[in-house]
């Protein structure tokens, strides 16, 4: 290794443009989780799993700029998020698509329309310009063609491939789902896996997402952090098949295995 302090920092910046370190949630004085800490590399698939109600979610609206830690940092490169105002934090997350749970499209306008809005909110496009890239996004979602129709036409995965076309309509750095395949079948939810890694390719960019769906994050994370409701603490950060094999924290292998105690990774 070369290099000083600085130059690592910088390096570590660059290929971790996520981190969080040392992180308490509480809802008023209740403490859900603390000693979260974790890093999210450049191009990572990273999952924030975890049993229900284990505060994925609540990590999730941390990282997002909606609820603001106890304690701790969270990082986006060399900013430390909730240390600068709200301004900042917003034109931080101008970087980031997200996509809700409930895909939330605006029903009473088109794809197109919901698509092309972010874009002349926070643009300078031409009206030429918007229309072209969000043929190009549509399409890239797999929607080419679906321009004029309302959300109450499509069906649910092509919803949540809808709502994802509009999450990339910036050419965002990060992109954040929460459960995006709730509520798909099994082979919509695949499409929707190879979909999230086509856009991380294509974009360049960084994905971190809450899920308990196995078959998921077995196919897509190369990067995970566990948070434990028992003992309200995070229990384990890495690649999910590794943690799998080499874990020692029974919460982990029982979650990772669905409670069999089988680590042999069956992919499907
Ligand atoms: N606004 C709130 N005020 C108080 N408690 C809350 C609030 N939102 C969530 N909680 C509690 O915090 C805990 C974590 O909730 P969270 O939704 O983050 O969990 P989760 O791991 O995402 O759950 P699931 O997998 O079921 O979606 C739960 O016990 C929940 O009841």
């Amino acid at each position: 290794m070369t290099g000083g302090p600085q130059e690592k920092k910088q390096r570590n910046q660059d290929e971790c443009p996520l981190r969080v370190e040392n992180l308490t949630m509480a809802y008023g004085s209740f403490i859900l989780m603390r000693n979260i800490s974790f890093e999210v590399r450049k191009g990572d698939i990273f999952v924030i799993m975890g049993g229900s109600g284990c505060g994925k979610s609540t990590l999730l609206r941390h990282l997002i700029g909606l609820k603001r830690p106890a304690s701790g940092r969270i990082w986006y490169r060399e900013t430390d998020f909730w240390g600068v105002d709200e301004a900042q934090r917003a034109r931080i997350m101008r970087r980031a698509g997200i996509l809700y749970q409930s895909s939330a499209l605006w029903s009473s306008m088109t794809l197109e329309e919901n698509v092309a809005l972010p874009l002349q909110l926070y643009t300078d496009l031409s009206e030429k310009a918007i229309a072209e890239q969000v043929a190009f996004k549509l399409a890239l979602v797999g929607l080419a063609g679906f321009e004029s129709f309302y959300p109450a036409q499509l069906s649910g995965g092509m919803r949540k491939r809808a709502a994802l076309a509009r999450a990339i309509a910036l050419d965002p750095e990060f992109l954040f789902f929460d459960e995006p395949s709730a509520g798909l079948d099994p082979v919509s939810a695949r499409r929707l896996d190879e979909l999230i890694i086509e856009l991380r390719d294509s974009l360049g960019a960084t994905v971190v997402m809450v899920t308990h769906e196995l078959a998921s994050i077995y196919s897509i994370a190369t990067n995970s952090v566990f948070l434990d409701a028992g003992s309200r603490t995070m229990l384990a950060t890495g690649n999910p098949r590794d943690l799998v094999r080499e874990s020692d924290q029974q919460p982990v292998i029982d979650f990772l295995t669905r409670g069999t105690g089988n680590r042999e990774v069956r992919l499907i």
